[in-house]
């Protein structure tokens, strides 16, 4: 798109490409950089607003950090395997309802797998010895208190940066909160858990967003059938290109 082009407010859905083939005479056209499920919702969206849309992708397939494996014979999802927010608000219940996909509710009393409390695993040390619950617990509130530090420094500042940076600073001005020995190796795995949620290290994940998101209502449901239908039907009939890199940006 290389004409600037002003819209009123509040245009009806299709209006904007709509308007923009009136002015420029020619189907306005997008490239989406990716088919992570952010991607193809864009594009899905663009191309239902009457939008050329070319999405290119990196890898060989589609669905980014959400992926189905079928090699067992059963659904097993190697990124994404939760809906979080089991209500209408969602925007893929529509598609979960429309494909009748079935989901394992996890939150509440009723639910019979793993949670993310401390009970239900131990951690050992490079030995095999297990290390003491209490101590997990302690260096999980030091690291909560770490982490309320940080908000102060990108507080200060309207650059961002990463949070690995944001913890060094928070951990040079306030030496209280250096740990040591098995503590420190506790602390490392607190953030190795971190990194785990994004898929990436912590100097790669951003100080200014890691938590801004916002958790819709109705608790938690496994995909029992896996995502990859949910990805399926948002990229149906999409131009999708993959193993195609995108290396710089105009
Ligand atoms: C192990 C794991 C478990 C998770 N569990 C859940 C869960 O249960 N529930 C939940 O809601 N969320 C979960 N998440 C998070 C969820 O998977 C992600 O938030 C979501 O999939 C991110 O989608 P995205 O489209 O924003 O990014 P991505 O899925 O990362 O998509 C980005 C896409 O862009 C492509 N790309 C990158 N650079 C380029 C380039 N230069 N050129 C072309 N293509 C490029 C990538 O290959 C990728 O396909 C989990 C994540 C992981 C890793």
């Amino acid at each position: 798109m290389d004409k600037k082009i002003s819209f009123p407010a509040d245009l009806p859905e299709g209006a904007i490409s709509a308007l923009m083939q009136k002015q420029n005479n020619v189907q306005p056209s997008v490239i989406v950089i990716g088919s992570g499920i952010s991607g193809l919702a864009a594009a899905r969206n663009l191309s239902e607003a009457s939008f050329k849309v070319i999405v290119l992708e990196s890898r060989d397939r589609i669905g980014g950090r959400i992926h189905t494996d079928y090699s067992f014979g059963c659904p097993v999802d190697m990124g994404a395997s939760w809906l979080h927010g089991v209500s209408d608000e969602n925007p893929l219940a529509p598609i979960i309802r429309r494909l009748g996909l079935t989901l394992y509710r996890t939150s509440g009393d009723d639910s019979i797998l793993y949670d993310h409390d401390l009970e239900s695993y131990g951690l050992f040390d490079a030995h095999g010895n297990k290390i003491p619950p209490q101590l997990v617990t302690e260096v999980g509130d030091a690291f909560k208190r770490i982490l309320e530090e940080t908000e102060k420094i990108r507080d200060e500042t309207t650059n961002d940066m990463s949070v690995l940076q944001g913890i060094s600073i928070v951990l040079e001005r306030n030496p209280e909160l250096r740990l040591q020995g098995m503590a420190y190796e506790v602390l490392q795995w607190y953030l190795c858990r971190m990194e785990a949620w994004f898929a990436v290290d912590a100097n790669l994940i951003s100080l200014k967003c890691w938590d801004q998101d916002e958790c819709l209502s109705g608790g938690h449901g496994l995909m029992v059938q896996g995502y990859e239908p949910v990805i399926r039907t948002i990229a149906k009939d999409l131009d999708i290109r993959l193993s195609h890199r995108v290396t710089q940006v105009c």
